[in-house]
């Protein structure tokens, strides 16, 4: 059987930027297939047409796919689910599948159709990206503007018209893996790191907020969540509050950064081998919270050990497992650390190499 084809989920209300972070996707995707599925709940087609102009040729045209009614859990069987069909039945199928959805209906009734029989077997939500304008949503307002949005939302007649923006962002949070807080260039940097803080506490735990604009997120931070949302679907419900320890809260106000936070980077540490792989883990998945690296990937050599241990972090999830012998490549272990600008690196090395 063919392994499951990741999808992600991107969602965000009118204005947020969504197009933008496809856009910006799509133009540094490395090569990967991505096929895009666009909800365009009576938008006129305009994000279809922006993306096919994008003339890339990781994102031609038939790679993009409209689904043409808004509310998706009154149209699975008629709509997304025929059209997840056509793109599965393709000879050149996509490495990833990109579902950008306005964020006017609530986002769980899309993951619970990934648990539709025949889609459950062949595709898997990668995770669930929530993109917040950040101006609009620390003036309390959550759109830019709230007038298109309710425009758009009296298109649809499946949507209820009463539910005020509020109510409809915390489900886009509750339901997030990842929450992209774009248009940081607007933002102070205090508002910046206030917002960031709120969101964070208001998410579920392991939940990575960052902070960018123009949606230049990497694709590497992006997609691979590897989170199977359409099978975690309870926790995603309602928000639990948690929170943060003290220490958590220091090392927030330890961060200075120069760039607004728009900007991510990574670096390549090595250390000697190690001699125990589960607590190696336990340590990396504690650097990880500590210093808020979003992803850390990478192989490790374990004394006495032929193989190499692969080890891949989202957030402080850490996935361990021997890949295959080094051979003739040298027994080191070699972890490539991404994270937004400013990551402590000599502390993270220190960490690591300890
Ligand atoms: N200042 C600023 N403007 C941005 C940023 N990101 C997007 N924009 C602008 O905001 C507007 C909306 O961006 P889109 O990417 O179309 O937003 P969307 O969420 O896809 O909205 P729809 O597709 O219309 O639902 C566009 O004019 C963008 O150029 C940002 O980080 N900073």
């Amino acid at each position: 059987m063919q392994a499951k084809i990741p999808a992600t989920v991107v969602t965000g209300f009118l204005g947020a930027g969504k197009t933008t972070l496809i856009r910006h996707m799509l133009e540094n995707a490395n090569g990967k297939r991505i096929a895009l599925i666009i909800n365009e709940f009576g938008d006129l087609g305009v994000d279809g047409d922006i993306l096919k102009g994008c003339g890339d040729e990781t994102c031609s045209e038939d790679d993009i796919m409209e689904l043409s009614n808004g509310c998706i859990c009154c149209t699975v069987a008629d709509d997304f689910v025929p059209t997840m069909e056509k793109l599965l039945a393709r000879e050149n199928r996509p490495d990833h599948i990109v579902i950008e959805t306005s964020g006017l209906a609530l986002p769980q009734p899309l993951i619970r159709a990934f648990n539709w029989p025949d889609i459950s077997t062949k595709v898997t939500v990668d995770g669930v990206v929530t993109v917040v304008d950040g101006k609009a949503v620390s003036e309390g307002r959550f759109a830019h503007n709230v007038a298109a949005v309710d425009a758009q939302r009296k298109l649809d007649e499946n949507l209820d018209h009463e539910t005020p923006l509020s109510e409809l962002f915390e489900d886009q949070i509750a339901c997030a893996d990842m929450i992209v807080v774009n248009k940081s260039d607007l933002l102070a940097e205090g508002e910046a790191d206030a917002l960031v803080a709120t969101l964070k506490a208001d998410s579920r735990d392991g939940v990575q907020v960052v902070r960018t604009s123009m949606g230049k997120v990497p694709v590497d931070v992006l997609l691979g969540q590897g989170i199977g949302a359409e099978r975690d679907l309870d926790a995603r419900h309602e928000v639990h509050h948690h929170h943060h320890d003290h220490d958590d809260d220091d090392h927030h106000d330890d961060h200075h950064h120069e760039h607004g936070h728009d900007e991510f980077e990574s670096f390549v540490v090595t250390r000697a081998e190690i001699t125990d792989p589960k607590a190696f883990a336990e340590r990396v998945a504690d650097i990880i919270r500590s210093h808020d690296i979003l992803r850390l990937k990478g192989f490790a050599a374990v004394a006495g050990k032929p193989m190499r241990l692969t080890l891949q972090a989202v957030g402080p999830r850490v996935d361990t497992y021997f890949d295959r012998p080094f051979g003739t490549d040298p027994r080191e272990t070699r972890l490539v650390v991404i994270g937004e600008a400013g990551l402590d690196r000599a502390a993270i090395e220190a960490a690591l190499q300890a």
